[in-house]
């Protein structure tokens, strides 16, 4: 694996309103600031807008007003790309290739080594299935490949929208342990309805319809 960036991590999303139709924003005003490494939780009911911020991180959303920064870079420009990793709740996956070569062009497409996935196929059960192609896979395992996959390269920041859906114990466990080494070095956006007690949760920000504001709750979990 390359070395990780030089980048401060930190996420500063300043009253931005956006949506997917024009007239019917579904975030407004919305500010959040995460300055320091942690684990950030973001709850709220469904519809509230969480993933929509997820999309405004990942920089395929443009806010129509305000700004969203990663590192001090626009989210939307092609140089955010390096400073964080985005996993969706939807797989994008090809049925015919197998789970080796997914990790292996995940690697390839974020320009670091083959071997950076491919470590942590045991830690989440999954080395067996190593030359299976993704058909071959029960839904949890697609979810695990899914997740390795977008979290190949050492980024600053990470955002996940409800990553343990689906997965058993060993899964669980692999995503806890990772989750606790890197919210000591980068800021990780946990989206997630529901979190396991393990988790040590750094802010929470509650997502509420319809004004869609996101509040800090000021809770440590
Ligand atoms: N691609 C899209 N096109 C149009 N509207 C969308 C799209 N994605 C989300 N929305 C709308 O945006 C609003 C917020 O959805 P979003 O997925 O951000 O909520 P959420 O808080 O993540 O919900 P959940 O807890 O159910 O995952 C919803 O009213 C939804 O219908």
């Amino acid at each position: 694996m390359l070395a990780p960036t030089p980048f401060e991590p930190s996420i500063e999303i300043d009253s931005v309103t956006v949506g997917y139709r024009q007239g019917s924003p579904v975030v407004e005003g919305l500010s959040l600031s995460m300055t320091s490494p942690g684990l950030y939780r973001v709850a709220g009911s469904n519809g509230s807008g969480k993933s929509t911020c997820l999309e405004l991180l990942s920089g395929f959303l443009r806010p129509w007003s305000g700004s969203v920064r990663l590192c001090d870079i626009d989210a939307g420009s092609a140089d955010a790309r390096q400073v964080r990793s985005v996993c969706r709740t939807a797989p994008a996956l090809f049925p015919s290739m197998t789970v080796h070569d997914h990790l292996a062009l995940a690697a390839r497409s974020r320009r670091v080594g083959p071997d950076a996935g491919l470590a942590r196929l045991a830690r989440y059960g999954l080395e067996s299935w190593a030359e299976q192609p993704v058909s071959m896979l029960s839904t949890g395992n697609v979810r695990k490949l899914w997740l390795l996959m977008c979290t190949v390269a050492d980024t600053p920041i990470v955002a996940m929208d409800e990553p343990f859906n689906g997965m058993d114990v060993q899964g669980i466990d692999a995503l806890i342990g990772e989750l606790d080494e890197w919210a000591r070095n980068k800021i990780v956006v946990l989206i997630s309805h529901s979190v396991p007690d393990e988790l040590s949760i750094t802010h929470s920000f509650l997502f509420k319809k319809p004004e869609a504001e996101a509040q800090p709750d000021g809770q440590a979990h």
